[in-house]
C-alpha cells in the first residue's frame, strides 16, 4: 500500500512550498514521493518546483465547478501502473473543496493500493485575519478546507504579531477541534508530523455546499518587457478579489523574465536563467476589467 497525502489550502497559503519541503525530506529518508497536481489557468509554474526524478501527474486548467475525478482517476491509475514510487503527495488548486478530490482517491480502482493518510491544509494566516473581507462563497470555501483538516499548518506567522498569532490559533482550533495545528513559516514541518496522521476513514465525510464560485483564471501575455515599478504600480490598483498571480513577467534590461509571485498583496521576483514564456495568469473574481498595464 501507498501512502497517500492531500495538501489542500486557499491560493497562494503555501501549499507547494510545503511540497517541495516533503519531498526533499522524503528523499532524505529513502522514500520515493510522486505528485498529483491540479492547477487553475493553462500553466502550471508549481510543476517546475518538483525536482527531477519524482514522478509527476497534472491536471492543467482543473476545472473549478465539476471534480473531474474520472480525470484524476485516470492520472493516478498511470502512476500506479507507470512509476515506482511509495508516496503519494497530491496538490489540489486553492480553488478546490479538498473533499472532492477525494473522489479520485477512493475509488475502488485503487481500494487496496492506496492507504489514505490524511488532509493537510495550509492556511494563510494573515487572510484569516481579514476573512471577513472576502466574498461569501469564498470564505466558505476557505473555512471548509480548514474544518476538513487532520492537520492545519497556520502558515506565514511571519507576517503577524505574537498577539495575532495567539488570536489565530485559537480561532482556527475552534473551527476545527480534532486536528493539529503548528505554527509555521514557509510550510517547515517535519516530515514525522505527517507521517504520525492515522490512517483516516473519510469516505462518508459529509460537505457543507459551497455555493457556485465565481472564480477565475485569466492567462495574460507580455508583448514587451516591462519596467518593474510601473508593474508594480499597476499591482496596487488590482481589486482585492484578485487572490493569485504567478508567471514570467520579463524586465526591461533583463534577459530572462523573473519568475513571479503574488498571493496576498505580497509580490516575490526571482530571476530566472533561462527562456521561459512571457505570460501570468491571475486568479480571482470579477476579472474582466484586469489587463496589463
Ligand atoms: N512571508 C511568507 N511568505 C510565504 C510563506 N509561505 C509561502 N510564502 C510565499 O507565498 C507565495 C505562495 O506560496 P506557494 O507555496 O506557491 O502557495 P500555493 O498554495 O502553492 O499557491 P497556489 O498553488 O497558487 O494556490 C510564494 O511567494 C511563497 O514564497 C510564509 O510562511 N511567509
Amino acid at each position: 500500500m501507498k501512502d497517500v497525502y492531500l495538501f489542500s489550502g486557499f491560493l497562494g497559503s503555501g501549499k507547494t512550498t510545503l511540497l517541495k519541503n516533503m519531498i526533499s525530506q522524503m528523499k532524505d529518508k529513502g522514500l520515493k514521493p510522486a505528485v498529483f497536481m491540479n492547477e487553475l489557468g493553462k500553466m502550471n509554474m508549481d510543476s517546475d518546483s518538483v525536482e527531477d526524478g519524482v514522478p509527476l501527474k497534472e491536471i492543467l486548467d482543473g476545472c473549478i465547478c465539476c471534480t473531474g475525478s474520472e480525470k484524476s482517476e485516470a492520472q493516478i491509475q498511470t502512476l500506479l501502473a507507470e512509476e515506482d514510487f511509495d508516496v503519494l503527495l497530491i496538490e489540489t488548486t486553492g480553488a478546490a473543496h479538498p473533499v472532492e478530490a477525494l473522489d479520485a482517491i477512493f475509488s475502488p480502482l485503487f481500494a487496496e493500493k492506496l492507504n489514505f493518510k490524511g488532509i493537510v491544509t495550509v492556511a494563510d494566516s494573515k487572510r484569516w485575519m481579514d476573512r471577513n473581507n472576502l466574498s461569501p462563497q469564498i470564505r466558505s470555501l476557505f473555512l471548509e478546507q480548514i474544518r476538513h483538516a487532520d492537520l492545519i499548518l497556520a502558515n506565514k506567522m511571519d507576517l503577524l504579531s505574537d498577539s495575532e498569532q495567539g488570536t489565530v490559533i485559537y480561532e482556527i482550533q475552534s473551527l476545527n477541534p480534532t486536528a493539529q495545528i503548528i505554527q509555521t513559516v514557509h510550510a517547515k514541518i517535519p516530515f514525522s508530523a505527517v507521517d504520525n496522521l492515522a490512517t483516516s476513514p473519510k469516505k462518508n465525510i459529509k460537505q457543507a455546499p459551497v455555493s457556485k464560485l465565481n472564480l477565475n483564471a485569466k492567462v495574460l501575455q507580455f508583448d514587451a518587457p516591462v519596467q518593474r515599478e510601473k508593474f508594480e504600480e499597476w499591482l496596487r490598483t488590482l481589486p482585492d478579489s484578485v487572490y493569485r498571480i504567478k508567471g514570467y513577467v520579463p524586465l526591461e534590461g533583463d534577459k530572462y523574465p523573473h519568475a513571479f509571485q503574488f498571493a496576498y498583496g505580497m509580490a516575490q521576483w526571482l530571476p530566472e536563467y533561462m527562456k521561459m514564456q512571457n505570460q501570468i495568469v491571475v486568479i480571482g473574481e470579477g476579472l474582466e476589467g484586469v489587463e496589463l498595464p
